[in-house]
C-alpha cells in the first residue's frame, strides 16, 4: 500500500466573497474532482496584521500548500479592496508561487481588471437568469455542447473588443481573439441574451499563465450539466500545467541556473512531485460550538443540567427520563376543540396548527399533517430568554421571574447543550410517530438571525430576541389518520396526567360526534357567525381598528433604491419589507384581566385561521409577546435521523377577479418569478452543503405553484440527508419523523440544528448575497428592527428533530406597561426585489400580503341567518364524483346555508385539486332559505 503521505488528495483553496452560493461551488467541485477544498475568507484576519508586506509573504507561505484556487463570486465590484481582498494578490504572484486559478463572477471581473480589462455596469442586470453560452468549444470549453448557464451579475468585463464596441467582428475567429487593450486575455465565451447589453463576455484565460475565468454560475442548479465538464477541464488544465512546471522546474534546477533556489529542501521536492504536508488541513470552516465564557458567566452544560434537573428549590427536576405517550382518536375534535378543552386560550400557549381542509384532512402532502399542542405549565414552565444587541441570556422560571442572566458572545451554543441534555432515555413505547416528544418550542427573532451571520443589531428590543418555553406535556394531531398523542416527559409519576387526558379528549370527541353536524373548523374556511362576533365586544374592538401603513410613494421609493444597489452589483436580489400596524382600543375586560387578554388574542387567532388557513399557522403567547400566525411557509424541518428539508417560497401572484388560476401559474412561469425563486433556492442549497456536505443536497421540488387562500406561490423544496440514511422518495416520508428507538442517549449529530443555526435568517426573507443584502434591508427600512416578523418559529424535539415556518402573514403584539389602552398590532409584510420588479406592482405585491392577515382585523361581509329547521336542496351537477364528494362530507345530514356553501366550496377545490386547474365546477344553491341567497 502506498505511505498515506503519497495518497493524500490534492487540495483547492476555495477564496470566498462572501457570497451565497459558495458552499454549492465547493459541492460541485468536490463531486468533479478528486480533491479536497478548504475555504477562506477574502478578508481573513490571519493575512491583516496590518503590515501588508508581511501579509503578502505569509499568504503566499500559506498558498504553498495548495494545488489550485477558486477566487469565489460574491457581492460588489473587482476594483474595491474590500469586495475582493486577498483575490488581488493571486494575480500578482511571482513565477515561482504562481498557482492555476479560476475566477468565477467577481473573481473573473477581477482577473481581467488584473490584466487591463474594465469593469462596467450592465445595461440590464442578470439575476437568476439562465441563458445560452456561446464558447469557443475549446480550451475549457472543449467537449462542451450546448450550455446554458444561469448569471447572477449586474456588472461585466470590457475588453474593448469590436464585438463590444462596434457590436460587430469581421470573421466569427475575431469573436475569440484578445484585444490590444487586453493582450494577455483571450476570450473563450460570450453571451448575446441581451439585446440592450450587447455581447457580454463570459469566459476567458490568460494566454500566459494559469488563470482562467467565467462570468457564469457553473454551479447554480438551473446551469445544465455542462457546468461539471467545464470544472472537470478546467482541473484537467491545472494538472497539465503543473506537469509541464516541474519538467521545466526540475531542467532549470539541474542546469543550476535558477538565480531563486539556491538550496531544494525536501519539502520542495515533495510539493513538485504532488506529495503534500501530513498537517495540511482540509476541513471545511464551520461554526465552532465552542464558547468563550467569562469566569462569572454560566456555561452551556451548567444551563443544560438546571433546565433538565433543576436546582433543588426553584427549579423542577424534569429529566426527560421516559416519555409517556397515549394515543386516541381525534374524530371531529379541532385543535381548537382541545386548545379550549385544556383552558390554552387562558394562559400562556404555543400552538403549530396545520390548517387543514374542509374534510378535516391536511392542505398539501408533505407539509400540514401535524398539530402541535404545547402546554405551558403555571408555576412551573422554565423559559430561555435571549437579546440580541445586548447579547443578554435568561433562565426564567414558571412564574416568568428572572432566575438568571448573563451575557453571552452566542446564545446557541446553549440551546444545543440543553437540547442535548434533554435526550430521553426510554423512548415512547409502541408507535412514536408524533414528530414532537417534548421540547422546547419558540421563536427565533429576525435580529437573533443577523447575529449569527455577523451583522451588529443595535438598540433595544421590547421583546425576547430568542424565547424557548420547555414543553414537557403535549398534545399533538396526526391529521392524516386522525388520531391525537397525549404526551408527557415529566417522569413516571406523569402517567396518570397522560391517561386523564386522553380521556378527556376521548369524551370531549365522543360528544362532539354525537351533537354534531359537520362542522366549520376554525382552521377551515368560513369561520361560524356567533352572536359574540357580531354584536358584542369583538365588534367593537375590530371596529376600532385603524391600519397604519407605509405610504405607496414611500415604499415605491425603497423599491428603486434597492435595485438601484442591485444595479451596482451590491445585490442579486433584496427582500424589502415594511412593518405597518394596526391599532385598535383595548378592551375594558382586557385591560384589568391578563386571562381576558389572552383569550382576545385566541380569538384574533381563530379569526385568522379561518379567513386565512395556511399549513403553519401558529398561536403563541408567552412573556409580553402575542403571535397569530398563517405562515405557508416552512423554513427548515429535520426528522430525527437529520434528514432536513427547506420550503423556500418566492414568486407571489395575488387572488383578485379577473386573474384565473391559469394566469397565475403563466405569471409565475415568468422568468421574473423565477428568477426570484432560482437565487433562493441557490441559497438554500449553499447553506445546506455547508452543514450536510457535497454529496447529500438535492433539490426535490423545483418552482412549483401552490395556492393558498388569497395568493399563489411559487414554492421550491431542497433536502438534505446525512450520509449513510435512505432518501425519503415521497412527500409524505419527510413527515414521518424516523423513529430512533434504540440505542437510546447515543450521540445524536446535531446536524439539522446545526443547519437551523447556519441558515438563520431565513434567506427567503433577505435576498442573496444574504449578509450585504442584510446590510442593505438594514438601511433601506431606516435601522427598524423587524422583530419576530421575517424569524422563525417552531420546536426543537428531544428526539433530535425540529420544524420552523418563517414568521411571515402574521400579527403579533407586544404588550408594553406604558400603554395599556391600545392595542397595536404589528404585521410586516414586504417582497423579493429584483431588477425586473417594478415598484408599484411591489407595493401591491406588499400590500395583498398584508391583507391576507389583516383581513382578521375587518369585519366580515355580512350574511344573513338562516332558521336552523329549514334545510337547503343542492343542485348538483351531473358528476357522479361530486355526487360522491359531497355524499361523503354531508354525510345525510341537513344543512344550513353557511355550512352547505362552505362544503360546495370544499368539494370544488377538491375536484379542482384532482383534474387540475382546467375544471370549473359550476355548482348553484336552491331550496327555501327562508330568504333570498343572492348575496
Ligand atoms: C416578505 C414576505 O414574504 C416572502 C416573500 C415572498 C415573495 O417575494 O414572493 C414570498 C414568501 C416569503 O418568503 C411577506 O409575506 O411579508
Ligand atoms: N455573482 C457575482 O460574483 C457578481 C459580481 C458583481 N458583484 C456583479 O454584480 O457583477
Amino acid at each position: 500500500m502506498a505511505p498515506a503521505i503519497l495518497t493524500q488528495r490534492p487540495a483547492i483553496l476555495f477564496l470566498d466573497a462572501y457570497d451565497s452560493f459558495s458552499n454549492n461551488i465547493v459541492a460541485l467541485v468536490e463531486q468533479n474532482v478528486d480533491a479536497n477544498v478548504v475555504k477562506l475568507f477574502i478578508d481573513d484576519t490571519t493575512f491583516r496584521t496590518g503590515d501588508s508586506d508581511k501579509d503578502a509573504v505569509a499568504f503566499r507561505e500559506y498558498l504553498k500548500d495548495f494545488d489550485a484556487v477558486i477566487a469565489g463570486p460574491g457581492p460588489g465590484w473587482a476594483k474595491c479592496e474590500n469586495d475582493v481582498g486577498l483575490m488581488n494578490q493571486l494575480w500578482k504572484l511571482k513565477d515561482d508561487d504562481l498557482l492555476p486559478v479560476l475566477g468565477i463572477c467577481l473573481g473573473f471581473q477581477s482577473l481581467c481588471l488584473a490584466f487591463g480589462a474594465d469593469v462596467e455596469r450592465l445595461n440590464e442586470p442578470k439575476h437568476g437568469i439562465v441563458s445560452a453560452v456561446l464558447h469557443k468549444g475549446q480550451n475549457i470549453f472543449r467537449n462542451i455542447e450546448k450550455l446554458l448557464a444561469t448569471q447572477y451579475h449586474s456588472l461585466r468585463v470590457k475588453l474593448n473588443h469590436p464585438i463590444e464596441t462596434t457590436r460587430a467582428v469581421q470573421t466569427p475567429a475575431q469573436l475569440w481573439e484578445s484585444t490590444d487593450s487586453c493582450p494577455h486575455l483571450e476570450p473563450l465565451a460570450w453571451d448575446f441574451d441581451s439585446e440592450r447589453n450587447g455581447a457580454v463576455l463570459m469566459g476567458v484565460r490568460h494566454v500566459q499563465k494559469p488563470f482562467w475565468g467565467v462570468q457564469f454560475h457553473p454551479e447554480s442548479i438551473c446551469t445544465n450539466a455542462e457546468g461539471n465538464r467545464l470544472i472537470r477541464n478546467w482541473w484537467e488544465d491545472t494538472q497539465a500545467w503543473k506537469r509541464k512546471r516541474k519538467f521545466r522546474y526540475i531542467t532549470t534546477k539541474n542546469s543550476l541556473t535558477s538565480p531563486l533556489s539556491t538550496t531544494v529542501t525536501f519539502g520542495d521536492v515533495r510539493r513538485e512531485l504532488g506529495m503534500y504536508d501530513e498537517t495540511r488541513q482540509s476541513i471545511r470552516q464551520r461554526r465552532s460550538f465552542s464558547t468563550h465564557l467569562d469566569s462569572d458567566t454560566i456555561a452551556p452544560h451548567e444551563l443544560a443540567c438546571l433546565v433538565s434537573h433543576g436546582d433543588g428549590k426553584l427549579l423542577p427536576d424534569l429529566p426527560p427520563s421516559t416519555v409517556h405517550c397515549v394515543t386516541t382518536g381525534s374524530g371531529r375534535l379541532t385543535v381548537a376543540d382541545v386548545c379550549e378543552l385544556f383552558e390554552v386560550p387562558k394562559r400562556e400557549a404555543i400552538v403549530l396548527e396545520s390548517g387543514l381542509q374542509s374534510n378535516l384532512l391536511p392542505m398539501a402532502v408533505g407539509t400540514g399533517r401535524y398539530s402541535i399542542v404545547g402546554l405551558v405549565i403555571p408555576g412551573e414552565t422554565l423559559r430561555l430568554h435571549y437579546y440580541a444587541g445586548s447579547k443578554v441570556m435568561q433562565l426564567r422560571d414558571g412564574n416568568d421571574e428572572v432566575y438568571t442572566e448573563w451575557t453571552v458572545p452566542d446564545p446557541w451554543p446553549y440551546i444545543r447543550e440543553v437540547m442535548k441534555n434533554l435526550q430521553p432515555s426510554l423512548p415512547p413505547q409502541g408507535s412514536t410517530w408524533a414528530p414532537f416528544w417534548g421540547g422546547l418550542m419558540g421563536f427565533a427573532s429576525y435580529e437573533a438571525g443577523l447575529e449569527t451571520i455577523d451583522i451588529k443589531v443595535n438598540g433595544e428590543p421590547d421583546h425576547p430576541d430568542i424565547c424557548f418555553a420547555y414543553i414537557t406535556r403535549s398534545i399533538v394531531f396526526d391529521h392524516q389518520i386522525k388520531k391525537v398523542y397525549v404526551q408527557s416527559i415529566r417522569g413516571t409519576h406523569d402517567q396518570s396526567w397522560v391517561e386523564e387526558a386522553q380521556e378527556k379528549i376521548y369524551e370531549a370527541a365522543a360528544y362532539k360526534s354525537l351533537k354534531s353536524t359537520p362542522n366549520a373548523s376554525p382552521a377551515v374556511k368560513g369561520t361560524p357567525r356567533n352572536p359574540f362576533e357580531d354584536h358584542g365586544s369583538m365588534y367593537q374592538y375590530i371596529d376600532s381598528c385603524t391600519p397604519s401603513m407605509v405610504s405607496v410613494e414611500e415604499y415605491c421609493d425603497k423599491v428603486r433604491s434597492c435595485q438601484e444597489a442591485i444595479s451596482d452589483g451590491q445585490s442579486y436580489e433584496l427582500c424589502l419589507t415594511t412593518r405597518n400596524e394596526i391599532r385598535a382600543r383595548t378592551t375594558l375586560a382586557c385591560r384589568i384581566s391578563q386571562s381576558e387578554d389572552n383569550e382576545h388574542s385566541w380569538r384574533l387567532y381563530k379569526r385568522l385561521t379561518g379567513q386565512n388557513p395556511a399549513p403553519f399557522s401558529a398561536y403563541m403567547r408567552m412573556h409580553n409577546v402575542h403571535i397569530l400566525s398563517s405562515s405557508p411557509e416552512r423554513y427548515m424541518s429535520w426528522d430525527r435521523s437529520q434528514t432536513a428539508q427547506c420550503r423556500p417560497i418566492k414568486g407571489t401572484v395575488q387572488k383578485k377577479p379577473g386573474v384565473t388560476p391559469e394566469m397565475a401559474h403563466a405569471i409565475l412561469s415568468s422568468s421574473k418569478e423565477r428568477a426570484e425563486n432560482l437565487m433562493i433556492v441557490d441559497l438554500t442549497r449553499h447553506q445546506l452543503h455547508g452543514v450536510y456536505g457535497s454529496e447529500n443536497v438535492r433539490v426535490s421540488q423545483l418552482m412549483e405553484v401552490e395556492e393558498y387562500e388569497t395568493l399563489w406561490q411559487l414554492v421550491s423544496v431542497v433536502d438534505a440527508v446525512p450520509s449513510g440514511i435512505r432518501k425519503p422518495s415521497t412527500s409524505q416520508e419527510w413527515e414521518e419523523p424516523a423513529e430512533r428507538i434504540a440505542p437510546v442517549k447515543q450521540e445524536v449529530p446535531y446536524l439539522g440544528f446545526e443547519a437551523f443555526v447556519e441558515s438563520l435568517p431565513p434567506g427567503s426573507m433577505t435576498g442573496a448575497p444574504k449578509k450585504r443584502s442584510c446590510e442593505i434591508l438594514m438601511k433601506e427600512e431606516d435601522g427598524v428592527r423587524r422583530g419576530i416578523y421575517s424569524g422563525v418559529l417552531g420546536y426543537l424535539d428531544v428526539g433530535g428533530g425540529g420544524d420552523f415556518s418563517v414568521v411571515i402573514r402574521t400579527a403579533i403584539k407586544i404588550d408594553s406597561s406604558d400603554n395599556d389602552k391600545e392595542d397595536v398590532w404589528r404585521i410586516g409584510a414586504g417582497g423579493a426585489i429584483t431588477n425586473q420588479s417594478t415598484p408599484e406592482a411591489e407595493h401591491e405585491e406588499m400590500l395583498a400580503k398584508f391583507q391576507s392577515t389583516s383581513r382578521a382585523f375587518k369585519h366580515l361581509p355580512p350574511s344573513k341567518p338562516v332558521p336552523k329547521s329549514k334545510s337547503i336542496e343542492i343542485i348538483e351537477p351531473d358528476d357522479p364524483e361530486f355526487a360522491e364528494l359531497l355524499e361523503g362530507m354531508r354525510g345525510g345530514e341537513e344543512l344550513s346555508l353557511d355550512d352547505a356553501q362552505m362544503m360546495l366550496r370544499a368539494v370544488e377545490a377538491e375536484l379542482r385539486r384532482r383534474t387540475g386547474p382546467a375544471l370549473t365546477v359550476e355548482v348553484g344553491l336552491a331550496g327555501d332559505t327562508g330568504d333570498d341567497e343572492s348575496e
